[in-house]
C-alpha cells in the first residue's frame, strides 16, 4: 500500500498501543512426558485484551502461565518455543522468572488475598521489592485502580478476608497492579463470582486495558465476546491417542465469533461441541 501524506509511515514505538508487546509461541509444553500444548502461537498487544477460549483440558492455562514462567514452579514442566516481551525471550538462560513476575503480574481463579489487612495486602508487593517511597499513597492509587477505593478507604485495617468474593477478586487486582507490571495475566477471574460483580471486573478490565496489557482465560465464550479484542480458540487433538491442546485460531474477537475460518471454531462457537 502507498501511504499517503496523513498516514504514518514507521510503524509505531514499543510504548504505543497495540505495538506487539508478548510474542508467545508454544511449539511443545509438557509436563512430565505428556505433551500437554503444541503449535500455539498467540501475539499480545498493548493495552488491549486477548482472551484465550476453549474447552477443558485445552491448555488454555497452560499457555497463559507460560507468559511469565509461572509453569517453572511445576515439576516436570519443559517448554520449547519462546516468549518474547519487548522483543526479549524471558526463558533465556540469564532471565530471572521472579523478575518477570515484577512485569507480568497474574489473578487467579479464586481471590486469593492474604491473611491480613486490606492495606497490607495491596503493600505486599511494594515492601517484597523494598519500594523506598510513600506506601501508602501507592495502596491509595492501587485500590483506586481497581475501583475499589471507595468501599474500603475507611476500614483498610480489616483482614482482606472479611470482604465480598467480587471485592476479593478487586483486592487481588489491586495487589497485583500496585507494583506496576504492563502485563496482567488473568486465569478465569470471575468463574467464582456471581453476575454483577462479574460485569464489575469486566468493565474494570476495560479501564485497566489503558494502561496495563491484559491476556484472559475464560471459559465463558460471551465474556470472551465482551471484554477481548483477539481471541485465541484452543482445542484438544486426540488423534495420536493422546490429549495434546493446540492453537485452533486467532484474530480479532468480532471476526473470529462472526466469521469464523476453521470448522471446529464455528462448531464449537455454536455450541456443538464442548
Ligand atoms: N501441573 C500439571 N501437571 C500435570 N499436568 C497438568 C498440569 N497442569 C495441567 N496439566 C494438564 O495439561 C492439560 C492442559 O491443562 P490446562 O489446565 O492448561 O487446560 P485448560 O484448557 O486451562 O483447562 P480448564 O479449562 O479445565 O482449566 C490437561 O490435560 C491437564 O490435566
Amino acid at each position: 500500500m502507498i501511504a499517503t501524506t496523513n498516514e504514518p509511515t514507521q510503524s509505531p514505538g514499543p510504548n504505543a498501543k497495540n505495538h506487539l508487546l508478548l510474542d508467545c509461541k508454544i511449539d511443545n509444553l509438557y509436563y512430565g512426558n505428556f505433551r500437554a500444548v503444541r503449535d500455539s502461537h498467540v501475539p499480545i498487544h498493548r493495552s488491549s485484551i486477548t482472551a484465550f477460549i476453549g474447552p477443558s483440558g485445552c491448555g488454555k492455562s497452560s499457555a497463559l502461565r507460560c507468559l511469565n514462567r509461572m509453569n517453572d514452579l511445576v515439576r516436570g514442566f519443559r517448554f520449547e518455543g519462546h516468549v518474547h516481551f519487548r522483543g526479549k525471550d524471558i526463558y533465556h538462560a540469564k532471565v530471572d522468572p521472579v523478575a518477570v513476575r515484577r512485569y507480568i503480574g497474574m489473578v487467579f481463579q479464586q481471590p486469593n488475598p492474604f491473611a491480613m489487612s486490606i492495606y497490607n495486602n495491596v503493600a505486599f508487593g511494594l515492601r517484597l521489592n523494598r519500594y523506598r517511597g510513600d506506601i501508602a499513597e501507592k495502596v491509595e492509587a492501587a485500590l483506586r485502580g481497581a475501583a475499589l477505593w471507595d468501599e474500603v478507604k475507611d476500614k483498610l485495617k480489616n483482614s482482606g478476608l472479611s470482604l465480598s468474593g467480587g471485592q476479593q477478586q478487586r483486592l487481588c487486582i489491586a495487589r497485583a497492579i500496585a507494583t506496576e507490571p504492563e502485563v496482567l495475566l488473568m486465569d478465569e477471574p470471575c468463574s467464582a463470582l456471581d453476575p454483577i460483580a462479574t460485569r464489575r471486573i469486566e468493565d474494570l478490565m476495560q479501564e485497566l486495558k489503558e494502561k496495563y496489557t491484559i491476556a484472559i482465560v475464560t471459559h465463558n465464550l460471551q465474556q470472551a465476546k465482551r471484554v477481548a479484542d483477539r481471541t485465541a480458540f484452543m482445542y484438544v487433538d486426540t488423534s495420536e491417542g493422546g490429549r495434546t491442546g493446540y492453537l485452533v485460531e486467532f484474530g480479532e474477537t468480532d471476526g473470529l465469533f462472526e466469521s469464523p475460518q476453521e470448522e471446529a471454531t464455528k462448531q464449537y462457537i455454536r455450541g456443538e461441541f464442548s
